[in-house]
């Protein structure tokens, strides 16, 4: 894929807060129709990225464009963005319906028809009671809705699923993977690669403010290179050995082929992979 046709492109971006560098020579692309999730420690730069994309911080260097356009000009991109920040906050005694309205006017769509979102997000019985009523997860739902606004082409997700329950976490990645299916592109951030796999086709783990990783889960790991544990017994001892992915159907066959009983495989989890990430970056 080409950077003509991407959604978003950072070319050696840079932020500096303060004197320091919070963002660092980062470049990528997004393109429509990917789920992409910006993996980090807190502190990292991924919110920086979202308000760069979003013209409400300024690069102190690179190139930035959002939807063909320098994101801190033109209304006409920021319309088709869509943006749920970290902490959702709404004026309490607005109704879900009030609130859509509200955001919809400040979009320039229009402020009432909105039931099949509200529908889409799970809050079609409780759009006309007051947010001040609405739980956590419920205001996470009309954040979603707001988000979700006249069909955006890209959809800044900042950490979507820190506190929701597993269930509505599913229902998030479901509207999410419906939305990229209709060609929208989502930029997620989180904390965790373990919630990703299945969700997002691609991951930029970020350290500092910098790249260190770029790809899809299956990538990653193979880059990362860590070994499976295999757990067994033989000769009536138990056994650990480690072993790369491609020792792994011959080792396998030859235990099998020895007579090694309750053989247990365990492959590196992504939570090691994020690890052996960050070290290697430290070191
Ligand atoms: N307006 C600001 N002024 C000064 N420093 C800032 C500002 N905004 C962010 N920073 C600093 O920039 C760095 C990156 O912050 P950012 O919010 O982008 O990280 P993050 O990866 O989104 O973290 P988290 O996961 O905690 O939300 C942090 O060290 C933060 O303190």
């Amino acid at each position: 894929m080409s950077d003509a046709d991407a959604t978003v492109v950072l070319d050696n971006v840079c932020k500096i807060y303060a004197g320091r560098r919070v963002v660092s020579d980062l470049s990528y692309a997004l393109h429509p129709g990917q789920v992409v999730a910006l993996v980090g420690h807190n502190g990292a730069g991924k919110t920086t990225q979202i308000k760069m994309m979003l013209g409400l911080t300024r690069p102190d260097g690179g190139r930035l464009s959002v939807l063909g356009a320098d994101p801190g000009h033109g209304r006409g991109a920021r319309r088709a963005l869509g943006y749920l920040p970290e902490s959702v906050q709404f004026h309490l005694a607005f109704t879900g319906r009030e609130t859509l309205a509200f955001y919809a006017r400040l979009k320039g769509l229009p402020a009432s028809g909105h039931d099949a979102l509200f529908a889409r997000v799970g809050l079609a019985e409780a759009a006309d009671r007051a947010v001040r009523t609405y739980s956590k997860g419920m205001r996470q739902r009309l954040g979603l809705a707001q988000a979700l606004l006249g069909s955006p082409r890209l959809l800044l997700l900042d950490e979507p699923t820190s506190g929701l329950d597993p269930a509505l976490r599913r229902e998030l990645y479901g509207i999410v993977a419906d939305l990229a299916r209709q060609g929208a592109t989502v930029l997620l951030s989180s904390h965790a690669l373990t919630e990703l796999e299945g969700h997002a086709e691609r991951v930029i783990v970020i350290n500092r403010g910098r790249k260190i990783a770029d790809g899809t889960l299956d990538e990653l790991r193979a880059l990362a290179g860590l070994p499976s544990r295999l757990n067994c017994v033989l000769d009536g001892a138990p056994q650990l050995v480690e072993l790369s992915q491609s020792e792994k159907p011959a080792v396998l066959r030859g235990l099998l082929d020895r007579g090694a009983t309750r053989i247990t495989l365990e492959d590196p989890s992504l939570d090691d992979i994020y690890a052996h990430f960050l070290k290697r970056e430290a070191a």
